[in-house]
């Protein structure tokens, strides 16, 4: 039905000039209007003035049903040869669908009722607007309503490989699509079977089916299973599932998630490296099993058009591949695989009240559909005109970019397409129909079937390529995982069967390593922790233990001085020769360096508590004995203090031409003995060193125990006073180590600390003097009483000795002390018999 046409008058002060004039639109085969240009001789006047293409604009694409003249322009299906067309099937499904009307879906039944109520009386009952001519061609007619308004005409579709009426059963569906791929596929070729519809017209249904009427998968697995039982045990192979759906998450990105295993997410590179894991399928119950988790997995969501309507593209792989016999691959075509897809349906907002969340998954749908058809368009015309180029639609979705090298015609492919008859579902219809119906003419020369090449290989190759990692040489095949890896029952598959190792195993490998080295530094680091610890516990037990040590130390040393001060005020104990000496230990054969010098102040008086905690600032340099005697180093005081103490004359000592008696002799200080002011006891011994053997000294010690202390193995402390002239002289004489010293001792004035040094004082005297004084008496420890015993029984007599000048003056000794020298002179005897031997 053409139309008439007349250009506008054109205004005659106006012209026009167009420097590109548009292209002649292209006489539709459908079209039956007469050229208007011979219609109308005017017309032809205007030849120069370009008519305004409105007829085109107005013109239906869609054929006419007297004048269908698509059919000699559609190939019909090849029956074989290397070329061959993609061949589209088309379903019509049943227009009462139960499920609809279901119980989720009456409300909005009861709705669209109303509507149609209220609108129109005739559309009590729908209309159906899609009827089957014959086998291969289908007749569209727009309802009465959009007839008038669009002006849509009917419609007729044909070169389809086979129309399905709503009265078609699964099987007979299964045997026409699917069967001959299946053949191809048992016979080692590859094919993809895709299932494209507007929402709800039944691609799952066809796709999956339902338990009492089983679809194309299940049917397929059964007839693949049932070809394998009949087979020779040498012909058969191995059969992998895997399953997969794209699906985008409230319209953000696409997300991949593994429906064969465990349902976990994949991302795009794991799908390129990796792939979705394969189960291996033994049986047909396995495999239908497997499916059947898959289905249960896949997102559905119920809306206005569909009850439950696929929100995501779904994939099936089911890959076969031949069984090692006796280690040696068959010569048979080796693996194959037969891709399944169910494409979410294409949706309309306005039919399907979608909102929010379903809204975004909507427009995902769509996109990926108008994608998907966008490609298969590109692909139909790069083969028509092989000059224009291969649009690389297939990078806009995830979905294409999967199945890249089906779409860019590398691959066989089979179409199905699933209608609604209902006028309702003129436009979807409608659409998907002009839509697919060109892909008939879509051909596939010369398909390379990789019959040799492993399906590792192949299935590279229908991955992305952008995504697609270095290839890698290995030799050792022995870490080959195939990409069903990581499923329970995963397959590995025979080096044979893979060849060089994948990319995929390359990684994976990689990964192992990697995983090991962590778990390797891992276990490192937790043992490292694990000694730090037990060292940390072990310097805090240290510590503690030399806290100890310390606080022992220095109680033991003020119980040594302690006892030394209380009972005979001999302080001429250094601490540390106490202690370095081992407590006055007389084998101490360390101690037999004779230069080892003592040179401390000792500070008798009676100290306050706070003065000897004031003591504490001199800490290095000081030991506090009592609360009345601190012993100080007089090397760390300072000058000042030395020069006070001096001035104050409570440092008494003997100029002696030995440096090691005048450190001695100052190491009698009694600076804050108000009583003792200036005035000072008189110390009078003999330091005798020499190695002497220990039978000796203890000979020695034992004999002579009331006039001389014996430090160590190599230094005896004698009292000089208790020494006659000529022993002294003897000792001198000798050159022996003879140390004298002579402490002047102001007999006015009563001495605190070396009171009970004086020797031949009475007790009472001494009593008394103790009272006077107010000290406390300290108790002796075991240790140090015997010492103290054999000090304070000294009976020290030196006739000898002369003034040494000492502020003092001389010191008068009385009867009771000269007579108490045998100690001594049995002791020079020892030792001079000792030295003369
Ligand atoms: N040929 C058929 N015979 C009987 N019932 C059918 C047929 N085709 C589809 N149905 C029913 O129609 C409903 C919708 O079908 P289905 O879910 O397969 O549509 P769909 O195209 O997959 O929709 P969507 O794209 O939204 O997932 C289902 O309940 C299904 O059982």
């Amino acid at each position: 039905m053409g139309m008439e046409f007349k250009s506008p008058p054109l205004c005659p002060a106006m012209v026009t000039v167009r420097r590109n004039p548009p292209r002649k639109a292209r006489a539709t085969p459908s079209t039956t209007a007469p050229d208007s240009t011979k219609q109308n001789p005017s017309a032809s006047k205007l030849k120069d003035i370009p008519r305004c293409p409105l007829e085109e604009l107005l013109h239906d694409d869609t054929p006419q049903i007297p004048s269908v003249a698509m059919p000699s322009s559609i190939p019909s299906p090849p029956e074989n040869g290397n070329s061959e067309n993609l061949r589209v099937f088309l379903r019509i499904k049943p227009l009462i669908d139960t499920n609809v009307s279901s119980k989720k879906n009456k409300a909005t039944e009861t709705r669209s009722k109303l509507k149609a109520a209220k609108n129109n009386d005739t559309n009590k009952k729908e209309g159906i607007c899609l009827v089957a001519n014959d086998s291969h061609s289908v007749t569209l007619s727009p309802p009465l309503s959009l007839q008038d308004s669009k002006r849509l005409k009917t419609e007729v579709y044909h070169g389809f490989s086979h129309v399905f009426s709503p009265d078609s059963s699964q099987k007979e569906i299964y045997e026409k699509v699917m069967d001959p791929l299946v053949s191809d596929f048992i016979s080692g070729k590859s094919g993809m079977l895709t299932a494209m519809g507007p929402t709800g017209s039944g691609k799952t249904h066809t796709i999956f089916g339902c338990p009492r009427e089983p679809g194309i998968v299940p049917l397929t697995l059964r007839r693949i299973f049932s070809e394998t039982d009949g087979s020779d045990s040498k012909m058969s192979r191995s059969y992998y599932i895997s399953m997969l759906e794209i699906y985008s998450d409230r319209g953000k990105g696409e997300r991949i998630i593994d429906l064969s295993t465990d349902g976990a997410d994949l991302c795009s590179q794991q799908l390129t490296n990796k792939g979705p894991q394969e189960v291996m399928v033994s049986d047909v119950v396995q495999a239908e099993c497997v499916v059947a988790r898959g289905m249960l997995k896949r997102t559905t969501a119920m809306t206005n058009a569909n009850s439950q309507s696929s929100r995501s593209q779904c994939i099936i792989h089911i890959r076969s591949s031949p069984k090692m016999i006796s280690g040696k691959p068959e010569v048979q075509p080796s693996c194959a695989v037969l891709t399944i897809v169910d494409l979410a349906g294409a949706e309309r907002e306005k039919r399907t009240g979608n909102q929010g969340k379903q809204l975004l998954e909507s427009n995902f749908i769509n996109n990926t559909s108008m994608v998907f058809s966008l490609c298969l368009r590109s692909l139909l015309e790069h083969q028509k005109n092989p000059k224009k180029p291969l649009q690389k639609h297939f990078q806009n979705s995830l979905l294409t970019r999967y199945l890249r090298d089906y779409l860019e015609g590398k691959r066989r492919i089979t179409l199905i397409l699933t209608v609604k008859p209902g006028e309702h579902d003129y436009l979807d219809t409608s659409y998907l129909l002009r839509q697919s119906s060109p892909y008939m003419k879509i051909k596939f020369n010369n398909i390379e079937e990789p019959s040799n090449l492993p399906y590792q290989k192949r299935h590279n190759h229908m991955l992305p390529r952008t995504e697609q990692p270095k290839r890698r040489k290995f030799s050792n095949v022995d870490a080959v995982i195939h990409e069903g890896d990581g499923a329970i029952d995963k397959p590995v598959l025979e080096p044979s069967d893979c060849g060089p190792l994948s990319d995929k195993a390359y990684l994976l490998k990689m990964l192992g390593e990697y995983k090991k080295k962590l778990q390797e530094s891992e276990n490192e680091v937790f043992n490292l922790q694990e000694s730090l610890q037990k060292e940390k516990i072990r310097s805090l037990e240290l510590e503690r233990e030399l806290q100890d040590l310390k606080s022992s130390c220095s109680c033991g040393q003020i119980r040594v001085c302690d006892a030394v001060i209380d009972q005979s005020s001999f302080s001429l104990l250094d601490c540390q020769s106490v202690n370095q000496r081992s407590q006055i230990s007389p084998r101490d054969e360390k101690n037999n360096d004779h230069s080892e010098e003592l040179k401390h102040l000792l500070v008798t008086d009676n100290s306050s508590d706070a003065d000897v905690t004031a003591s504490l600032e001199h800490s290095e340099s000081m030991v506090c004995f009592s609360q009345s005697t601190i012993l100080v180093d007089s090397d760390h005081l300072t000058t000042e203090r030395n020069k006070f103490l001096n001035e104050e004359k409570k440092v008494g000592a003997h100029p002696s031409p030995n440096p090691k008696i005048s450190e001695l002799g100052r190491s009698q200080i009694s600076p804050r003995d108000e009583k003792n002011n200036g005035h000072f006891e008189e110390l009078k011994y003999l330091q005798v060193t020499d190695n002497f053997s220990d039978a000796d000294i203890t000979a020695a010690s034992l004999e002579h125990s009331e006039s001389m202390v014996c430090f160590s193995q190599s230094t005896i402390l004698v009292d000089s006073d208790h020494l006659t002239t000529e022993q002294n002289k003897l000792l001198n004489e000798d050159k022996k180590e003879v140390l004298c010293r002579r402490i002047s001792l102001d007999e006015n004035v009563e001495s605190t600390t070396i009171e009970n040094i004086a020797e031949g004082e009475p007790e009472q005297d001494r009593a008394t003097k103790t009272e006077k004084l107010g000290k406390p008496r300290r108790k002796l420890q075991p240790a140090s009483s015997l010492l103290l015993k054999e000090i304070s029984g000294l009976n020290l007599e030196d006739e000898n000795e002369k003034p040494k000048g000492n502020r003092a003056g001389e010191r008068k000794l009385s009867t009771g002390e000269r007579g108490r020298s045998q100690g001594s002179i049995s002791l020079l005897k020892l030792i001079r018999s000792n030295f003369h031997n």
